[in-house]
């Protein structure tokens, strides 16, 4: 059974919900078990990972975030720099699933949110653990 931590920018909370619910689901499916950290926003995201890696209690990792277009260009920072964060810790071998919504309006968030839907959660959860069968399939 594989230990997945699934670490959460909970900057909208209804939404947030919605990718924990799709990520879990996926997750317990699989048989493995999980636990969840938050973060304060998607900028955290990836240190709290290399943080977490570090204990080596954990096999696999799960982004969870939803950043949303403001005025400024602090969207493509916030965008940006989180997913450059979890691609480099993937790239030193980590099993990371992102699951970090980018969108231009709230609604397109939500359809991507929902487990019924899109379900971009669960697709991140799933991500994770094919990239850890991958990392298993290599050792
Ligand atoms: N605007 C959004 C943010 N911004 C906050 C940053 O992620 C970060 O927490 C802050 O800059 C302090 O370092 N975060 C999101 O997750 N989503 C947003 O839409
Ligand atoms: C993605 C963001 O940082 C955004 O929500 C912030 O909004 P603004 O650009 O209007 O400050």
């Amino acid at each position: 059974m594989a230990r997945v931590l699934i670490v959460e920018a909970r900057f909208y909370t209804h939404l947030n919900d919605l990718l924990l619910e799709g990520a879990r689901a996926a997750i317990e499916e699989a048989g493995h078990s999980h636990e969840t950290i938050t973060v304060p926003g998607a900028l955290e995201l990836p240190g709290a990972i290399g943080l977490a890696a570090e204990s080596g209690r954990y096999d696999a990792y799960v982004a969870i975030g939803v950043v949303i277009r403001g005025e400024t260009y602090h969207f493509e920072i916030v965008a940006g720099e989180s997913a450059r964060g979890l691609m480099a810790l993937s790239m030193d071998g980590l099993a990371i699933g992102n699951g970090i919504l980018t969108t231009e309006n709230e609604a397109q968030a939500l359809t991507r949110a929902k487990p019924t839907e899109k379900d971009k959660g669960g697709e991140a959860a799933k991500a994770a653990l094919a990239m850890l069968a991958l990392r298993e399939r290599f050792a």
